[in-house]
């Protein structure tokens, strides 16, 4: 990774700044917009950080705090809290509850609550150590000012419509935007859609995986409220129990406002706002995944998608969570290993 502790022209950000973690990784490759090694990378479902785009230039020199605070309209808007730096989403549809009674019981670390924009920058403003971090992220929806509909209308639709007709994704699902305060961090996960994570401001580390290191990244079981999350703690991995992490191997890049971050479906991704580097903003532009053919051999996030139904189809005929591990072990223990 180019990093620009010398030799840069202006010293945007330097490695003291990354959180420290024992990892192996690579950089990710970066190349102009117009450079035909992007679509090359985007067929193969591999990471590219595309540079030079104008994809979201309407909203690279306004969406100011004090823009987006004056423009995003009255609405409530999703915030997370967290007592520390890391934000694991989770998925309240899977927690134990009277009404949910095939969920876990789970107490989740974050919060999230209901904010209106003003209530969120305040916050952010006057934020002192100690107290809970603040992060938002919202879909951008019908309820925001004419202003930011203006500059939503300005992005390079030719841009992302393209690749989506190009490598034959499904429909634009939404586009979440992200305000975040200065070192939080979204923990390593995945998600099933195609992902375009453009950045409007300030610098974001961003940590992907392939597919094929499910096992070294030990995901919670799909009817966890943490599905589709690492249960590795990259600050304190627990070597013991998830010994296979030692070997994981990942790559990475900083982005900066103007980047465009290509993460393909099913890639794990961790992703920090860099510590003392501001706030920042992004927009990702999530598409689905669109039609899959199975060829032969398949590939390894068809493998991950075939255990996400195995383990769905069991809870569904066992009706317990609790039923599943034991289920699985019988199943798989001395018959299927080498033990
Ligand atoms: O920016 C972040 O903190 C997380 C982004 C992310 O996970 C996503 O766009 O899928
Ligand atoms: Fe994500």
């Amino acid at each position: 990774m180019t990093s620009c502790d010398k030799d840069c022209d202006k010293k945007r950000w330097d490695s003291s700044q990354l959180r420290k973690y024992d990892l192996g990784l690579e950089p990710i490759p970066r190349y102009h917009y117009q450079d035909p090694k992007v679509d090359e990378l985007i067929k193969k479902n591999q990471p590219v950080l595309i540079t030079g785009s104008k994809l979201v230039e309407s909203a690279l020199q306004k969406w100011s705090l004090e823009y987006l605070e004056k423009n995003l309209g009255k609405s409530g808007y999703t915030v997370y809290l967290s007592r520390n730096h890391k934000f694991k989403y989770f998925d309240e549809k899977k927690m134990l509850t009277k009404t949910n009674q095939k969920g876990v019981e789970f107490t989740p670390i974050s919060k999230r609550v209901d904010m209106k924009v003003s209530d969120f920058m305040k916050r952010l403003k006057e934020w002192k150590r100690g107290e809970e971090r603040i992060y938002l992220q919202q879909p951008l929806n019908s309820t925001v000012g004419p202003s930011i509909v203006e500059d939503y209308m300005k992005f390079d639709w030719p841009f992302v419509t393209s690749k989506k007709t190009k490598h034959n994704w499904g429909e634009l699902t939404s586009n979440v935007l992200f305000i975040s305060m200065e070192g939080n961090v979204t923990p390593c996960h995945y998600d099933e859609q195609q992902n375009l994570f453009a950045q409007i401001h300030g610098y974001k580390r961003c940590i992907l995986f392939s597919p094929d290191q499910f096992e070294y990244l030990y995901p919670h079981p799909v009817y966890h409220p943490h599905d589709r999350q690492s249960m590795v703690d990259f600050e304190r991995p627990d070597y013991a129990r998830f010994p296979k992490f030692r070997n994981v191997r990942g790559v990475e890049t900083v982005i900066e406002p103007g980047d465009v971050l290509y993460i393909p479906k099913y890639w794990w991704h961790h992703v920090e706002s860099l510590m003392r580097g501001g706030p920042t903003i992004t927009v990702n532009f999530w598409y689905k995944g669109g039609p899959t053919t199975l060829e032969y051999p398949l590939m390894d996030h068809q493998k991950v998608s075939i255990m996400r139904n195995v383990e769905k189809m069991l809870l569904e005929v066992l009706q317990d969570p609790k039923e599943v591990g034991p289920l699985l072990r019988s199943m798989v223990i001395g018959r299927y290993t080498e033990q």
